[in-house]
């Protein structure tokens, strides 16, 4: 049995990384059959000493049994929308406010994001293995979705080196990308399933499946934005959001490739106008873009108002019109 556990031990990390370069740095190292010997060698292991099967292993991506329905989860830290800003003037106005009320003139650096058309999920790591996964729900409580966010192919399952938090809550956007979504409604066309109206309506429709064995075969992503509670408190993080992001990077998790900085109101501006000429040839859907104030001090200090932190602020697109197809 020790042997085996050391071997189960050795394939996990190498299937981990596998995982890691293929879904996240877009970059394999090994071919696919390489890939689906160690998995297959893993599987085999795990039914032989089925005493080794852990919910994190890299094979349980496939889904495990269905629920009868989905527990709740009470967010320790709610998880809130984000204030509109309709047109370019109140981008603007958004920005003058933060210095009236900072009483800082200076330019204000912003951390720019894609807001992608999908939903917000709450990834909680404890000692660098995921053990819970929850829908944002009303803000404060949602429901527990873990068996199916483990089957999302680019979500680690355990983080990446050895260095962050006992506790680590990772938000961000599951979202369905265009392709996948257009291959799975021919899908359901042909088996007779449930056509989709659109691709956040398919993630939805997907990510809340009893059984995650659905959900496993079908093409969700993920894309981190943000982190919720982190403790120690003590742990150091960096002082600024897009700092922060890169560190979720560094851990495995996987960013959006559009995610950037800017300098002041004009700087995002050139970004949503950026962001807004590329839409239509992104992979995915995406409703807007959002800025947020990118010095964590100064955030702190700007707070929230009642259902929306006044540090950040999203910028919607024009509604696309719908091709009728
Ligand atoms: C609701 C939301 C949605 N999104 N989407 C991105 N990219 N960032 C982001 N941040 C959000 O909220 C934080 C500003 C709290």
């Amino acid at each position: 049995l020790e042997q085996a556990q050391q071997k189960v031990a050795e394939l996990r990390n190498t299937l981990n990384e596998y995982n890691y370069q293929y879904y996240v740095l877009d970059e394999p190292s090994v071919p696919d059959a390489v890939y689906d010997r160690d998995m297959q060698a893993l599987i085999a292991l795990e039914k032989q000493y089925p005493t080794l099967l852990s919910p994190n292993s890299p094979s349980q991506k496939v889904g495990g049994a269905a629920l009868s329905s989905f527990e709740q989860v009470t967010h320790d830290m709610p998880m809130l929308s984000l204030d509109n800003a309709f047109d370019e003037e109140s981008l603007l106005a958004f920005e003058k406010r933060l210095k009236d009320r900072l009483k800082d003139s200076a330019t204000m650096d912003f951390s720019c994001e894609p807001k992608l058309d999908g939903l917000a999920v709450s990834i909680l790591y404890e000692n660098g293995e995921l053990v819970r996964a929850a829908t944002r729900g009303d803000g404060q409580v949602g429901e527990n979705i873990t068996a199916n966010v483990r089957t999302i192919s680019n979500v680690p399952l355990t983080l990446r080196g050895d260095h962050y938090p006992a506790r680590v809550e990772v938000r961000g956007e599951v979202f369905m990308p265009r392709e996948g979504f257009a291959k799975l409604n021919e899908q359901q066309k042909e088996t007779g399933g449930k056509v989709f109206a659109n691709p956040r309506n398919a993630a939805a429709g997907s990510l809340r499946q009893l059984d995650s064995k659905i959900t496993a075969k079908r093409p969700l992503m993920f894309y981190a934005y943000s982190l919720g509670v982190v403790q120690p408190e003590s742990f150091t993080l960096p002082s600024t959001h897009s700092a922060r992001l890169a560190q979720l990077g560094q851990w495995g998790l996987p960013l959006c490739p559009d995610i950037d900085t800017a300098e002041g109101g004009r700087g995002c501006l050139d970004y949503y106008n950026r962001i807004l000429e590329k839409r239509d040839n992104l992979p995915y859907d995406i409703d807007g873009v959002v800025f947020k104030v990118d010095r964590i001090e100064l955030q702190a200090a700007l707070g929230f108002v009642a259902r929306a932190p006044r540090w950040a602020i999203a910028q919607k697109f024009p509604a696309q019109e719908e091709v009728t197809t």
